[in-house]
C-alpha cells in the first residue's frame, strides 16, 4: 500500500483576475475555485486518478480539516489523519497572468500529536511505500522528517520526499527510493543556479552519491532529467497553455510511483511521470489518467550515456 504524509494539508484557494492586481486597492475576482492541497495529498488524489489506492496521513484541524477529510473520501481515498484543535490553513493561489502564492503557517501540533503520527507510520511494513511531501509545521522539530524516515528504514518501509533544503539533505544517508527537487530548489542545495538539463546532471548525480536511489529533477517547461547509479536520462515535456502549474511536481510523483508500483520499469516510470506533470500544469486542478496518456507520445526520452559520466 502507498500512504502519503502532508504534515501541513490545506484548502487551496484559487482566485482568479482579469486584470493585475493592484495593491492598496479593493480588487475584484473574475473567478474562485478550492481544492483540497497540501503535496501529499495531491500525491494520493492523482494515484487514485491512475487507479492506484493509497492512504493519506498527516495533521487535519477545524472546518478547513473537515472539508480536506470530506473531500478525500468522496473520491474514495482512504484516510488516518489526526485530528488536531486549530484549523487546517488556507492557501491563496492567485492566477493574474502570473501565479502568486501566499501559503499560511497552518496549525500548531503538540507533541502528543506529533507520537499519534508517528505510532501510525510505525504501523506500516516493509510492503509499503510512504511519500513524505511539503513542509513541516513551525511548531514541529526541525528533525521532523528525520524521525518519520528514521522509524521508515528500521521497519525497512520504502520512502519517497519532495521537499527542500535541508528537509532533504538529512534524509539522504536514509536512501529515499525517489526524490524530486525542480531545477531552482537543486540549485539552492548546492549554492548554484541551474537552467538546463545538462547543468542539472552533476548535481542530481551528487544527490546519489549522497544517498538517493532515484532523483527526478524538474525544470518546468524545459524538460525533466532522471539519474540513478546506472542510468541518466533526459525527457522533453509536452508543449500546452499552463492553467496552474499547483500540483505539477506532485503529480510527477504520483505518476512515477503509479507506473513503478505497475510494472517496476523505471524509464518507463519517469516517462509517465513528467506527463503526468504536464497534464496537471495544462489544468485548473490535477490531471486526469486520460489527459496523462494523451500527453505521453510527446515525452521524448534521451539516454545519456558515459559522456556525463
Ligand atoms: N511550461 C510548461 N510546459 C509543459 N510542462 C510543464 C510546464 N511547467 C511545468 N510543467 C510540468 O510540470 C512538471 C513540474 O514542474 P516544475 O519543474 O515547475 O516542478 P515543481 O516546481 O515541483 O512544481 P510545482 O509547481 O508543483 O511546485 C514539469 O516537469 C512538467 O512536466
Ligand atoms: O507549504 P508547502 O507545504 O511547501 O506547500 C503547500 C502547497 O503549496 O503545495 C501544493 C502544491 O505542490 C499545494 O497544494 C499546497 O498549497
Amino acid at each position: 500500500m502507498i500512504y502519503t504524509l502532508t504534515l501541513n494539508p490545506s484548502v487551496d484557494y484559487i482566485v482568479k483576475l482579469d486584470s493585475s492586481l493592484i495593491m492598496g486597492e479593493l480588487n475584484r475576482s473574475s473567478n474562485e475555485t478550492k481544492f483540497p492541497g497540501g503535496k501529499g495529498i495531491n500525491v494520493s488524489r492523482v494515484l487514485n486518478k491512475m487507479g492506484v489506492k493509497s492512504k493519506a496521513l498527516g495533521f487535519v484541524g477545524g472546518f478547513t480539516g473537515s472539508y480536506i477529510e470530506e473531500y478525500l473520501h468522496n473520491e474514495n481515498i482512504a484516510t488516518d489523519f489526526v485530528q488536531v484543535k486549530e484549523d487546517s490553513r488556507i492557501n491563496i493561489k492567485l492566477k493574474t497572468g502570473e501565479e502568486t502564492e501566499i501559503n499560511a503557517k497552518g496549525p500548531a501540533i503538540t507533541e502528543e500529536k506529533f507520537a499519534e503520527l508517528k505510532a501510525i507510520v510505525s504501523s506500516l511494513t516493509a510492503e509499503d511505500i510512504l511519500v513524505l511531501a511539503g513542509s513541516v509545521p513551525s511548531s514541529l522539530p526541525k528533525s521532523t522528517y528525520e524521525e518519520i524516515v528514521k522509524i521508515c528504514s528500521d521497519n525497512g518501509v520504502a520512502f519517497v520526499v519532495d521537499a527542500e533544503g535541508d528537509l532533504l539533505l538529512n534524509v539522504l544517508s536514509f536512501k529515499p527510493l525517489l526524490i524530486k527537487p525542480n531545477h531552482h530548489e537543486l540549485g539552492d542545495l548546492f549554492g548554484t543556479v541551474l537552467s538546463t538539463p545538462e547543468e542539472v546532471i552533476p548535481y542530481a548525480k551528487k544527490l546519489i552519491e549522497m544517498g538517493a536511489e532515484n532523483v527526478i529533477v524538474s525544470l518546468a517547461g524545459n524538460g525533466a532529467v532522471f539519474v540513478n547509479q546506472k542510468t541518466v536520462i533526459v525527457s522533453t515535456v509536452p508543449k500546452g497553455e499552463v492553467k496552474s502549474s499547483v500540483g505539477a511536481g506532485d503529480s510527477m510523483v504520483a505518476g512515477f510511483l503509479a507506473k513503478y508500483t505497475e510494472l517496476g520499469d523505471l524509464t518507463a516510470s519517469f516517462q509517465y511521470s513528467v506527463a503526468a506533470g504536464s497534464a496537471t500544469a495544462f489544468s485548473l486542478d490535477l490531471c486526469t489518467k486520460a489527459h496523462v496518456e494523451e500527453l505521453l507520445p510527446q515525452v521524448q526520452i534521451r539516454r545519456i550515456s558515459k559522456e556525463y559520466r
